[in-house]
């Protein structure tokens, strides 16, 4: 025991949060000088290991390589163009480092720190937690390195920061949603959304550029993805052409493709909500559940319910299993969530609606609008709709 305690340098005390804080990553004199230094020379064992099941699964790629997704957005794969890949290594590294805090054994004591703030626009529920500030840190610090963004808005920040007139990029994102599940290790994730900067802005001044650049409509999204923080570290992404998910390999660091061109269910047999709020939801909503739940709708099986309270979590299970994940009061955010997760939704066969109205073809006017939010199976999205009346007016706060 004591042998043990002397070899390994346990901390007496959990870092204070400025000791979390995180550096500017990667230092700059890391930063590969030419694109193919992002392309890992080798596969170790565990990789190895797991190609032959990663090859079945990536039958799509027909190769017997396995890809990382590095590989798979350079040269040899989809070649998303130089400035993309570049932006995408800082978004994954960033989000490597956030699956570090997220499993921490310190990230309780970051919890338990007081914000005071009930962030932006939002109820004191709300303010977001410590490690959704570390998290914001870690990723504005990421895309500054990448030099590919002009500006980023996140769900933590009150108006977004521009950051380079340059940048070819305009970046939103959720830097840690479901974060109060963190204290349970409750699966968390990031969610981020990457558009064109908009060029015939660039004469005005920065914080009218830097909003308008950041309402852009889903519809003009370049690439959407998430990372899901769970038993796995998911990163879920699509360009356009299919979502696709790759999974950490932590022995190498590499996110390995192991979803290639995922498709939802066209009709699933889950649905995933907040039950405890039946009383506040409007009539079509509650016959609608009421319906599926026993097995009266157009699908004639018994519907389940799974909710875990964690939007990147529920829907990334509805995204592989089908159903329908939602939350019918304003509360998600369009900018955000909606907007990049229907994106995915859509590039996988899926929906993304706000109940009555496709939500990529939506003009955001707030930076922080919420809304109602349907994701999930084409066919169970439209049954859902057929019943009219399912956005939740009543909106009073809930203390859980
Ligand atoms: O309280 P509700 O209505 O069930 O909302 C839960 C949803 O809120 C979220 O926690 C996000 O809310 P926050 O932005 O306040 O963190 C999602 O992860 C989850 O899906």
């Amino acid at each position: 025991m004591q042998l043990l305690s002397s070899a390994i340098r346990i901390p007496s005390q959990p870092p204070s949060l400025s000791q979390l804080k995180p550096q500017s990553f990667p230092p700059k004199h890391h930063l590969p000088s030419g694109i193919s230094l992002y392309k890992p020379t080798g596969m170790t064992s565990l990789s190895r290991f797991i190609a032959g099941s990663v090859t079945e699964l990536a039958a799509g790629a027909g190769t017997n390589e396995v890809s990382t997704l590095m590989e798979y957005v350079g040269k040899g794969g989809i070649n998303v163009g130089d400035d993309l890949l570049v932006l995408l290594y800082h978004i994954q590294y960033a989000c490597k480092r956030i699956a570090a805090l997220v499993a921490s054994p310190f990230n309780s004591a970051l919890g338990k720190h007081s914000t005071g703030g009930a962030g932006a626009g939002g109820s004191a529920r709300d303010a977001p937690k410590p490690l959704d500030l570390v998290s914001n840190e870690i990723i504005l610090s990421s895309l500054r390195n990448s030099g590919k963004v002009s500006v980023m808005a996140s769900e933590e920040d009150d108006v977004p920061v521009w950051i380079n007139d340059d940048g070819p990029f305009v970046v939103v994102l959720d830097p840690l949603d479901g974060s109060r599940n963190i204290d349970a290790s409750i699966p968390t994730g990031t969610i981020f959304g990457i558009y064109n900067r908009l060029v015939e802005l660039d004469n005005l001044p920065t914080e009218e550029k830097a909003l308008l650049n950041s309402l852009q409509s889903g519809s003009r999204l370049v690439v959407a993805g998430y990372v899901l923080y769970s038993s796995a570290t998911i990163l879920c992404t699509s360009f356009g052409s299919g979502t696709h998910a790759f999974t950490l390999d932590h022995s190498t660091g590499d996110f390995i493709l192991t979803h290639p061109s995922i498709r939802i269910p066209p009709r699933g047999q889950i649905y995933s909500v907040n039950d405890a709020r039946y009383f506040d939801w409007p009539e079509g909503l509650r016959q609608y559940i009421d319906t599926v739940r026993q097995g009266n709708g157009k699908y004639p099986k018994k519907y389940s319910a799974r909710y875990i309270c964690s939007l990147v979590a529920d829907f990334h299970r509805t995204l592989l299993y089908g159903g329908i994940a939602m939350n019918p009061r304003d509360h998600l955010r369009l900018v955000y969530e909606a907007n990049p997760l229907s994106f995915l939704a859509e590039q996988a066969g899926g929906r993304g609606s706000d109940g009555k109205s496709r939500i990529l073809s939506m003009q955001p006017v707030k930076l922080h609008q919420r809304l109602p939010l349907f994701l999930g199976s084409p066919d169970d999205i439209d049954e859902l709709e057929s019943y009219g009346d399912v956005q939740q007016k009543v909106n009073p706060g809930y203390e859980v």
